[in-house]
């Protein structure tokens, strides 16, 4: 477990950062500072027993000493401001790992996580190993290198008394890691108590809204102050449960000290050893029992960093998408789906008796096969809950398939490669992710050196450029987390315009919703229509009447293609299209409707 702290940086951030080696080494000399006082103050006892120390002597010892403190200050002041930047600068490293990480980890992954507990892995979790790591280091190593120079130097004071107190350590290491032990249930319970409260704060804060119409003694309320109470138990419980075991740590010290001066005595009242040598041995071996002491309570704190460590290591461990070697880009765009099965909640199971291996779980799409023809458009669709989002989410990799192959231009997606894939595909979907910063940021997501004529005509292609202009400061109005101030369509409206300014080849779009109100529902289909002119499109469509003049229209119903063909060749075809479309037209006569451009 030490192990894994003291190394867990170095793991973390793959790195080995000079500053930090140099800042040890100086770390070693500040060690080596701290003990040498001690070998002044031994010359200067053995000269006082002896009888032989003049004030020359006294004050040569005494301003040694001086020097020797000194000296170790300058060494402390060169190499902690060196270990805390090589620490900081590994953490830094170890982020962006981690950053990197998750992005190239499915998305099935996500939808297991609670985002609490993924928030605090990727804040508390990194920031109490970075604080442990990069404060522990400099105690540490001083706080074993003056030990260490001052033991090699007592085996000059008397061999047989340092033998003795060699014997002693081993025992001490026992205590400590028993200790240690002791901790470990403590620092589980802390890490999960840390966890739950982080979880529990942002589902607190994304659900404002709900838990104010219910009131600050609702549900919510009284789980979050419980979570927070079994957090302040679980702190006091870490700091108590430890301190009678570390008791025991120092008792097991304190009695390897006063073996130390039994020995002493016994030897010297066998004339084996001097007063003046015991003397100066024992006050002598004083701080480094000291030491020993403060480094075991050190990592006693550690122990409550390890948790956290092995949460971070496990989010590093967990299996990326799988990366061709030498990733191909397609020719051609014809996109086909060759028997692919999915399910969200894929398990895998061993049939012994058949000897093979097997995907379990609710299948959401099964044994589809289909051919998207290039510089086409498709329309996926189907009702609710057909699988039509989750057949486009394939295509993108979003999701790995469980069965079957993707292919593109006849490259197999995994062998295209997440980069190549991104390049080729863009994507417009109702949910648009928006970040904090400038609406011109925002769009140049979709190609990173555009200029700014590029943007414009990217906004205004997408009939996103006229709204931004009435914002208070255009294409640099700074956007809220979300997007919050902008409507549901104009948001959607961004999206599309770093679809236009990505100008991939290949186009996912997810029709605009009914919760739209029609004007923008009208700019924004307008928006779509021009976006797909050119491209391979696959469009799921949630009214018919926008896909009449669709290339081709895939019908899903649960997670399988019932039927293929033309709006005209499916209306005619007594099946679920013809439904679909019927129960529309029904609805049309009732609601209010906006008309497709592509009518
Ligand atoms: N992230 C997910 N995890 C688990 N199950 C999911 C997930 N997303 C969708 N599903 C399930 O998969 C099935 C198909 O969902 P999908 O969203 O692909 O259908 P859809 O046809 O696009 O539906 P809608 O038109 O309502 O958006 C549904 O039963 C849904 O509950």
């Amino acid at each position: 477990m030490i192990i894994d702290i003291l190394t867990s940086g170095f793991r973390l951030s793959k790195t080995r950062d000079k500053q930090l080696v140099h800042g040890i080494l100086w770390t070693i000399v500040e060690g080596f500072f701290a003990a040498l006082p001690f070998v002044f103050l031994f010359m200067m006892l053995t000269q006082a027993f002896a009888k032989e120390l003049t004030i020359k002597a006294a004050i040569f010892f005494g301003c040694g000493m001086v020097l020797s403190f000194l000296l170790r200050i300058g060494a402390s002041a060169i190499g902690a401001p060196k270990i805390y930047n090589g620490a900081f600068t590994m953490m830094g490293e170890a982020r962006l790992n981690v950053a990197e990480h998750l992005r190239k980890l499915p998305m099935g992954w996500f939808n297991k996580q609670r985002s609490g507990d993924l928030a605090g892995r990727l804040t508390s979790d990194i920031t109490f190993v970075e604080h442990m790591w990069s404060h522990f280091i400099q105690p540490f190593v001083a706080g074993f290198s003056m030990p260490v120079f001052l033991t090699i130097f007592l085996f000059f004071v008397d061999f047989r008394l340092a033998i003795v107190m060699l014997c002693g350590f081993p025992l001490t290491l026992l205590a400590l890691l028993w200790t240690l032990a002791m901790g470990k249930s403590a620092g589980l319970k802390l890490a999960k108590a840390n966890s739950a409260v982080q979880s529990a704060l942002l589902e607190y804060v994304q659900s404002i809204t709900v838990i104010r119409s219910f009131g600050r003694f609702g549900n919510s309320w009284k789980r979050l102050v419980k979570i927070l109470d079994d957090q302040r138990n679980a702190w006091f419980h870490a700091e108590t449960r430890t301190s009678p075991f570390l008791s025991c740590f120092g008792f097991v010290l304190e009695m390897s000290y006063i073996s130390l001066v039994i020995f002493g005595i016994y030897w010297s009242a066998n004339d084996k050893l001097t007063v003046a040598q015991l003397l100066i041995f024992l006050i002598i071996a004083l701080p480094v029992y000291r030491q020993l002491y403060e480094v075991g309570q050190a990592m006693l704190m550690l122990r409550l960093a390890n948790r956290s460590l092995m949460r971070i290591e496990a989010l590093l461990h967990e299996p990326t998408l799988t990366e061709p070697q030498h990733p191909e880009m397609p020719e051609n765009y014809e996109i086909r789906f060759d028997h692919v099965g999915f399910s969200y909640d894929k398990k895998e199971t061993n049939n012994k008796e058949a000897g093979n291996t097997k995907m379990a779980g609710h299948k959401v799409l099964d044994d589809i096969s289909c051919v998207i023809r290039p510089q086409e458009l498709t329309a996926i669709v189907g009702p609710s809950g057909a699988g039509k989002t989750s057949f486009v989410h394939l295509i993108a990799r979003l999701w790995e398939r469980t069965e079957g192959k993707i292919t593109i231009g006849n490259i197999d997606l995994k062998d295209i490669g997440t980069e190549n894939l991104h390049r080729l595909i863009g994507m417009v979907f109702q949910d648009v992710l928006l970040f904090s910063g400038t609406v011109y940021d925002n769009i140049k997501i979709g190609k990173e050196d555009a200029s700014r004529e590029e943007i414009i005509e990217a906004a205004k292609q997408a009939e996103a450029h006229q709204f931004i202009m009435a914002l208070p400061e255009g294409y640099d109005t700074v956007l809220d987390e979300h997007g919050s101030s902008l409507s549901g369509g104009e948001q959607q409206r961004i999206s599309i315009a770093r679809a236009f300014l990505k100008n991939a080849p290949i186009l996912l779009l997810d029709e605009a919703t009914a919760s739209l109100d029609p004007s923008a529902e009208a700019e924004i289909q307008r928006a779509m229509n021009a976006l797909t002119r050119t491209r391979t499109v696959v469009v799921i469509a949630h009214r018919l009447n926008s896909i009449r003049r669709a290339d081709h229209i895939i019908v899903l119903k649960n997670g399988k293609i019932v039927e293929e063909g033309t709006h005209d060749t499916l209306v005619k075809a007594d099946g679920l299209y013809q439904k679909l479309w019927n129960n529309q037209n029904k609805a049309r006569g009732v609601l209010p409707q906006t008309e497709a451009i592509l009518n």
